[in-house]
């Protein structure tokens, strides 16, 4: 079996250490058996070919070259690359990007390490508009990310790049610097890429957005970063094999799930997620869209309605101690934390004992910045868990490729194992449609006029105050 790092630490979540509020073991009992039916019918649907995000850590290694190769092409005429991506075409290359690279990586300057990696997920013009006055256009590649090829951002944003680099480049220049990464089949960028030679690299269509950083999706622009894609995949490989067991007490991806769906079933409708890392807060935010979108239904399967869902929250530590957690101490008993801790920062400082006359400040002479933060963290779960607020700990020994290899496939495994707990689809987002279609309506799509006349009637509601 591969090497993993990664340990899951759910004391804080059992009734025999932290009271009435926690888990008891009869209850585990109960949850271990709900997981094994949903295992079962896990297994038939990766059988059907509907998980394919299970199979991203195996990928054939002719795929890898071509990535690599793309990568390799690509920083060899630029030294910027800026993803035209939203949503799951965007937040897992940021994630891993600023885990491996730091929150400031944009002060860096591109350089041997690999190239600078932008990710301009929005179509607010002052942000985009800013990163394109930034980036040094003939120094600059972009990748457009969609999986359905239709994204009213993205797609707006590659036609905005498209003119200006042609614009100043040329037709042939401007072409040399795109590459599309698309479904293997369908939408505008394949119809575009016909006509256009541009490289084009494919989603596989049984992987949704949100579950496809492991997919060229966000392994095209981590190479492209210059980080090593192959020991990331090893990581979630290495994760994949401790997953394999049907039962809870032998597969952390089926606790984290039992866990949060018995936590849920006590009305704990917040899941926090409280790295203590300012570099994992990009993990935090890819996190909250896999939950997000995968939990919040609707429906169930059997088609009736149930509304449910968990909401996720990206917070960071020790950063939110000191804006977010008094509500976690003392607000309503509807939370679950999940930290994430590191047990090696890569790099400390020590503190300088320079007055060791004021107390207060004495204490922290001769310790480090890690020791802090690191006690930081175990206090602040203590804290909860002494007012019987649950907690679990992912405790990473370093951030790392493999390191996140591993959470990743941990955290979408248990997302689907939750989803089969709950009885929903964990793999759709009909609610995410009605606003899209809307948008269409309100900027003159064809094909969208009954949107554009629901539109008029429902903002006819406007009430002002000032
Ligand atoms: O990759 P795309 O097709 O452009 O989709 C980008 C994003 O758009 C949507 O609205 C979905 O809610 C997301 O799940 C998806 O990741």
């Amino acid at each position: 079996m591969a090497k993993r790092g990664v340990k899951l630490d759910y004391a804080y979540c059992l009734g025999k250490v932290i009271g009435a509020q926690g888990i008891a073991d009869k209850e585990l009992v109960d949850l271990s058996a709900k997981v094994a039916q949903v295992h079962q019918r896990l297994g038939e649907q990766r059988q059907a070919g509907d998980l394919g995000f299970m199979d991203l850590p195996d990928q054939p290694a002719q795929l890898l070259e071509t990535i690599l190769e793309e990568a390799a092409r690509l920083s060899s005429i630029a030294d910027d690359l800026v993803v035209l991506g939203i949503g799951g075409s965007a937040l897992g290359a940021t994630a891993v990007d600023m885990a491996l690279k730091g929150a400031l990586r944009y002060a860096q300057p591109a350089g041997p390490g690999g190239m600078r990696l932008f990710v301009a997920d929005n179509s607010d013009p002052r942000f985009f508009g800013s990163l394109l006055d930034r980036v040094d256009l003939e120094r600059t590649a972009f990748a457009v990310i969609s999986k359905s090829g239709s994204t009213a951002e993205t797609m707006s944003q590659f036609l905005v790049v498209k003119e200006l680099l042609e614009r100043r480049l040329g037709k042939e220049e401007t072409l040399r610097r795109l590459v599309f990464i698309t479904d293997p089949a369908k939408g505008n960028l394949r119809l575009i890429a016909k006509e256009e030679p541009v490289p084009i690299l494919s989603v596989p269509p049984n992987v949704g957005g949100r579950y496809s950083v492991l997919s060229p999706v966000g392994l095209l622009p981590l190479a492209c970063a210059g980080h090593d894609i192959q020991a990331l995949l090893a990581g979630a490989g290495a994760m994949a094999e401790a997953c394999a067991s049907p039962e809870l007490e032998k597969n952390p991806a089926y606790m984290l799930a039992a866990l949060n769906y018995g936590f849920y079933q006590r009305g704990r409708n917040v899941l926090v997620m409280m790295p203590y890392a300012t570099d994992l807060f990009g993990l935090a935010q890819w996190f909250a869209q896999l939950w997000a979108e995968s939990l919040g239904k609707a429906q169930s399967l059997d088609g009736s309605t149930v509304n449910l869902g968990q909401t996720p929250v990206a917070a960071v530590g020790a950063t939110d101690q000191h804006s977010q957690l008094q509500l976690y101490m003392e607000g309503p008993q509807d939370k679950l934390i999940m930290f994430l801790t590191l047990g090696n920062y890569g790099r400390d400082l020590s503190i300088p004992d320079l007055y060791p006359r004021i107390d207060a400040l004495s204490y922290l002479g001769g310790r480090s910045l890690a020791e802090l933060v690191q006690a930081e963290a175990r206090a602040t779960a203590a804290a909860l868990a002494s007012q019987g607020r649950p907690s679990y700990s992912l405790r990473l020994p370093a951030i790392g490729p493999e390191v996140l290899g591993e959470v990743i496939y941990l955290l979408e495994l248990a997302t689907v194992m939750t989803g089969g707990l709950l009885n929903i689809n964990p793999l759709d987002q009909p609610g995410v449609e009605l606003s899209k279609k809307l948008s269409y309506g309100l900027m003159g799509r064809k094909g969208f006029e009954a949107e554009a006349k629901q539109m008029r009637s429902l903002d006819a509601g406007d009430q002002y105050l000032i």
